[in-house]
């Protein structure tokens, strides 16, 4: 009975992964967006964060992605209030973060073949690495991005997939709605996704989602992986090492 009960969750898992890899596919075929909420669960999303708290109130891990330009009267304009580090999961105390790193791994390889198979846009990429996965924290105080590509000058990063971590998050009150411009989208219409506890999101990296941060009054965690397109990837390397780049 036990290997009966622990197969029902193997498929329990695999129904669940197989769904969430239709949505993705269908959604970044239809809006080059998507939200999959309560993706590890309260308990391991509590870990996740948990692990993330515990890296932040330790001295030197976060940076400052502190990103200033000098505004016409001179004086300095922040551009990217955000607190960044980068980890690959193998840390110590980062079981539960390479736990959601992996998961996320899983639905973005399984997506991208089934898309193949149904020649979704998923399916122009080959998917075969990411970036580390920058854990990124606004610490408040009206900590914002400006609106931004991620992936402007084809880098190789075809999709960005962020976790957010933040418990109770109440945007009306805390701010740091991430607004995203998808290009194509009628008239004024954008995509508006409150930085919830337990939501993965996913949107294409390039010029077709412009986005912006906007200004956050309380912390506000968020960990977040790059997909990078094979072919993009090597051909940005290739103009990278001629030199031939900006
Ligand atoms: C050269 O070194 C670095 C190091 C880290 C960098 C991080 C970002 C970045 C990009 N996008 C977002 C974002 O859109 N967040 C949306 C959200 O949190 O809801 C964000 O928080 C951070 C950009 C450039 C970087 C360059
Ligand atoms: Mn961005």
């Amino acid at each position: 009975s036990l290997q009966h009960s622990s197969w029902s969750n193997v498929f329990e898992q695999r129904k669940d992964l197989d769904e969430i890899c239709q949505n993705l596919v269908q959604d970044m075929d239809a809006y080059g967006v998507c939200v999959v909420d309560n993706f590890l669960g309260e308990e391991k999303g509590k870990a996740v964060l948990g692990e993330v708290l515990g890296m932040y109130n330790t001295k030197g891990v976060f940076k400052d992605g502190q990103l200033v330009s000098r505004k016409g009267s001179g004086d300095l304009k922040t551009i990217r209030g955000d607190r960044i580090t980068w980890i690959n999961g193998t840390e110590k105390y980062c079981n539960n973060i390479k736990q959601l790193i992996s998961q996320v791994d899983a639905v973005v390889v399984r997506a991208n073949k089934m898309a193949m198979a149904s020649s979704g846009k998923l399916g122009m990429y080959n998917i075969d690495s990411r970036t580390k996965a920058m854990v990124a924290c606004y610490p408040g105080l009206g900590s914002h991005y400006v609106k931004h590509v991620d992936n402007p000058n084809r880098d190789g990063r075809c999709i960005t997939a962020i976790y957010y971590l933040n418990l109770n998050w109440n945007v009306k009150k805390s701010g740091g709605l991430l607004r995203i411009f998808p290009e194509g989208w009628l008239g004024d219409k954008v995509a508006d996704i409150e930085p919830v506890f337990d939501r993965l999101l996913f949107f294409w990296s390039d010029r077709r989602n412009p986005h912006e941060v906007q200004p956050a009054f309380d912390t506000r965690y968020a960990i977040t992986l790059w997909y990078f397109d094979a072919i993009e990837r090597k051909e940005a390397r290739q103009r990278y090492e001629t030199g031939r780049h900006s």
